[in-house]
Formats: structure tokens, sequence, C-alpha cells
């Protein structure tokens, strides 16, 4: 498995994948492992039998079976920070994650930093114990807080001892994406972990192609279907990241 976040190595690219069921699921990743990406995200909130433990093992199974050793992040986005309606209320999604990290299935986890923190508490412990990541994250599909308020999230998702801090805002304004790009910067300086920013939609777009020069470990991109506003095409990204690095002389 290639080495995850490898600062010399970044940004490092993530496609999510969307499906309701196994079939859509395999079949979104029999599309997107020829592409290349770093990082595979599994949106479990969009996922019909979220609720039924074998169904989302054996799907776990599968996608082991067929992504070619690209490490997995498990994700359930919660309704309030713009994921899916699912029938599993938050102590049920502990659970649920806290049963995964125990399986060689995934690499890492997320999880709002604005949920209960005895809950971040034990999902710390408990992925710490088997060796999996914690990334700690926050959403405003509304706007573009003040930077100090996105840094103060940042912040306290160190505290709690994540292994990425991750941050995805909403621009009403080209201000607001400079505000974003402005805080990853200052965010990237002063954190010890990594940093992810997105700001999202069209005005959006610029961050997640150039969001890594200001600091950001990751960008997500659209390697069958998109989970979020203004991701874009893998290879369009794969290919301007290249010219950039190569215009600027990186490696
Ligand atoms: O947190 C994020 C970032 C994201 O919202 C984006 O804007 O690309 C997409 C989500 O799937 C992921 O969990």
């Amino acid at each position: 498995m290639k080495e995850l976040l490898n600062e010399n190595e970044l940004p490092c690219i993530c496609t999510p994948l969307t499906g309701k069921n196994k079939a859509e699921i395999i079949s979104e990743l029999v599309t997107i492992v020829p592409k290349n990406p770093d990082l595979i995200e599994w949106r479990v909130d969009f996922f019909n039998d979220i609720d039924q433990l074998d169904e989302v093992f054996s799907t776990l199974q599968e996608i082991y079976n067929h992504s070619n050793g690209i490490p997995l992040l498990f994700t359930i986005r919660s309704q309030a920070e713009g994921g899916q309606e699912i029938p599993l209320l938050e102590d049920e999604r502990v659970e649920l994650l806290c049963k995964v990290c125990e399986s060689d299935f995934i690499d890492m986890i997320d999880f709002e930093v604005s949920n209960n923190p005895e809950h971040i508490k034990r999902l710390r412990d408990v992925s710490n114990k088997h060796l999996k990541k914690l990334v700690l994250s926050y959403h405003n599909f509304e706007c573009t807080p003040k930077k100090t308020e996105i840094f103060k999230h940042l912040l306290m998702m160190q505290f709690y001892g994540a292994d990425v801090a991750k941050a995805a805002v909403m621009p009403n304004s080209q201000e607001d994406v400079i505000t974003l790009l402005e805080v990853t910067k200052e965010a990237k300086e002063t954190l010890t972990i990594p940093v992810v920013t997105m700001s999202m939609g069209e005005l959006g777009i610029v961050s997640r192609i150039f969001g890594w020069y200001y600091g950001s470990a990751i960008t997500f991109a659209v390697g069958d279907k998109s989970s979020a506003p203004g991701q874009i095409p893998i290879e369009t990204l794969q290919q301007i990241i290249r010219m950039v690095k190569d215009s600027i002389g990186y490696d």
C-alpha cells in the first residue's frame, strides 16, 4: 500500500463511492480504480443497508477485493453536516465506526468534530488501538465562516487527537475562497497534523485544484459520481496538478 499522506507526494487525491447498494458500489469501483486515486472514500450514508451490519461488512469485503490496495476512508456523514438521511443515531454510528476499525478493510474513519466529545474520545481510542487514522471534520454547506472560526474548528480537531483535520465550507463570493485558502495556510503553519480544506461549489473549484499549494493534504475528485458540489473529474485534477508541479519545479 502506498504510504498515505507522505509530505512529498501531496496532495493525495480521494474519490468517493456513493452507490446505494453493493452492485452500484462495485460498478463505481470498476470505473474508479484504473484512474489511480490515492485514496477511496466510502460514503456509507448513501448505502441503503447501512443498518444491516452483515451487508456493510460483506460490501466492505467486496470493496477491499476490488480496490487494488488503494486505502479506504470510511465516512458516515451526518445529515446535519450535509450527509444523507440515515436510520442510525449518533451512538449507533459510533458503534459501527468502532466495529469497522477492528477490521482490516479500512485505513481511516471520518467523524464530525461537532459530535459528542465522549464519542470522539472513544473513536480516538478504538482507532488508535487498531492502527486506523482518525479524520475529524467540519462542514458548512451554507457559508464560509470567519477565518478565526474555521481555524478554531481545525485546532479543536488536533486537540481531540485527530490524525487529520478537515474543513469543507461553502463560498458565497470569491473573497470567501480566499478566506479558506488563507486559513489553510495558517493552519498548515500552526498545526502539527495534516490539514485538509476545500471551498465547495463552482466558486470553490480553485481550492480543489490549488489548495495543496496552500497546505491542504487531500483533495476530493469525481472518479465516477460526485459526493459534494464543485468536485471535478480526477483525470482533470491529476493533469492540472502535474502541470503546475512541473512548471514550478516540484517533483
Ligand atoms: O468531507 C468531505 C469533503 C467533501 O464534502 C468535499 O467537499 O469534497 C466530500 C465528502 O465526501 C468528504 O467526506
